[in-house]
């Protein structure tokens, strides 16, 4: 089983560092975080290590340049500061990385880039293209086009996107915090640091409620969210306190340092990672007990028959969330067919299904290579 002394060995790394981290109280950058940043990050590069770095701090470096105190709750008022700050923070990290003999490259990204299966595909080509040349990129969310509709929100999902898509070995969350405590520290006098996370289960996911610091958008919660892909996508994940002198340097050379999360020993492969984590669903379609059995147990495709319901606004061709009976999204997949299709068909046989439409390209609605499921896997941790 993957463990710490496995790290040095990995070869490809993203690293997630928060605005908390990054930023003053005042909303300002906080350079000497960032020089102590740029220095490990450049020193593994020069180790042989492929880096790729995901940076919040524009909504914050935005805020201190406009002389925001808070941050500001309105939409284009955040994307205002993120157009003002991303132009900061990548000036700042050109030029530290520049002192180390690095380039970097800016990469922005919204949540339709990954949604669509050809742009996820083209993003993942360019930062393949980026290592190989040895550009570090840079990435952000880019809050400036970003609505709620296609936002990620928190970089704390778009890092472990970013991992998944690049076949990472490991992502590193660096925030205000030593990792994961079995409650909120700030809080909870009793919260325990929780050193290793085999598996993210309810229990886990509860640990974690709540927002995070004032700067900070995600919490805690985000950060568990991170784990769920990176661990079904067969990553590993370490959340640590990015304030720590060598945080980096310390998680590399194996030592325990924050909360580790393994990596899942049969990861999902690329594909059923995008379906599972980056797609966005057009419609739902609600099954039956019968076929969540098939689904789960038997790995099968989903048939006519065991549809008792569907609803959204999708053609065939477009990604659909699979409901089971209880209400929970059991898998999500590419339907064979339209709404009005799979409502014409629902709760039919096979064989009825060319009287039903006039014609029949499948029988599954939708077919066990294009579905993955997404129920969440049983968890342990220890402290
Ligand atoms: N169980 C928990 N363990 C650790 N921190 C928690 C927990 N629950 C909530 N938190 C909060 O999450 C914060 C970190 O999240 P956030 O402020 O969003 O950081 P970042 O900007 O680095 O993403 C911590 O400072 C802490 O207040
Ligand atoms: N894209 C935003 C990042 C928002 C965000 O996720 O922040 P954080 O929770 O600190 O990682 C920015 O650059 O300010």
């Amino acid at each position: 089983m993957f463990d710490r002394q496995d790290l040095p060995g990995i070869r490809r790394i993203v690293v997630k560092v928060g605005t908390s981290t990054l930023t003053h109280d005042t909303g300002k950058l906080n350079l000497e975080q960032m020089e102590k940043l740029v220095r490990q990050v450049a020193d593994l590069a020069n180790q042989g290590y492929q880096m790729i770095l995901v940076s919040s701090g524009a909504v914050g470096a935005g805020m201190g340049r406009l002389g925001y105190r808070e941050r500001p709750k309105t939409i284009p008022e955040k994307q205002a500061c993120a157009a003002v700050g991303q132009g900061i923070l990548l000036h700042m990290y050109e030029k530290l990385f520049a002192e180390y003999g690095q380039v970097v490259a800016q990469v922005l990204l919204t949540r339709d880039d990954l949604a669509s299966r050809k742009r996820y595909i083209n993003g993942g080509n360019t930062l393949e293209t980026l290592l190989r040349l040895g550009a570090i990129p840079i990435i952000n969310e880019n809050d400036t086009v970003a609505v709620d509709e296609i936002r990620f929100g928190d970089n704390d999902t778009l890092s472990a996107l970013v991992a998944a898509l690049v076949d990472s070995d490991l992502l590193v969350l660096l925030t205000d915090i030593e990792g994961l405590y079995s409650a909120n520290p700030r809080t909870d006098r009793q919260a325990q640091l929780i050193s290793k996370v085999e598996s993210v289960t309810p229990e886990i996911e509860a640990m974690a409620a709540g927002a995070g610091s004032n700067l900070g958008t995600g919490g805690m919660a985000t950060k568990i969210q991170a784990a769920r892909i990176c661990s079904e996508s067969g990553i590993a994940m370490v959340i640590a306190n990015g304030a720590r002198p060598n945080v980096l340097r310390e998680i590399m050379a194996g030592q325990e340092i924050g909360t580790l999360f393994l990596p899942q020993d049969k990861p999902l492969p690329g594909y059923k990672r995008w379906l599972a984590f980056g797609s966005t669903c057009n419609g739902r379609i609600y099954i039956d007990e019968g076929a969540v059995q098939a689904l789960v147990s038997g790995g099968k495709s989903l048939l006519p028959c065991g549809i008792v319901a569907t609803d959204g606004l999708y053609q065939n061709g477009d990604l659909v969330s699979i409901i089971a009976p209880e209400g929970y999204e059991v898998a999500r997949g590419v339907s064979n067919y339209s709404l009005e299709q799979v409502r014409r068909i629902m709760g039919r046989q096979c064989l009825e299904i060319e009287s039903l439409l006039g014609s029949k390209d499948y029988d599954e609605v939708v077919h066990r290579d294009n579905l993955t499921l997404m129920l969440p896997r049983q968890t342990s941790f220890s402290s």
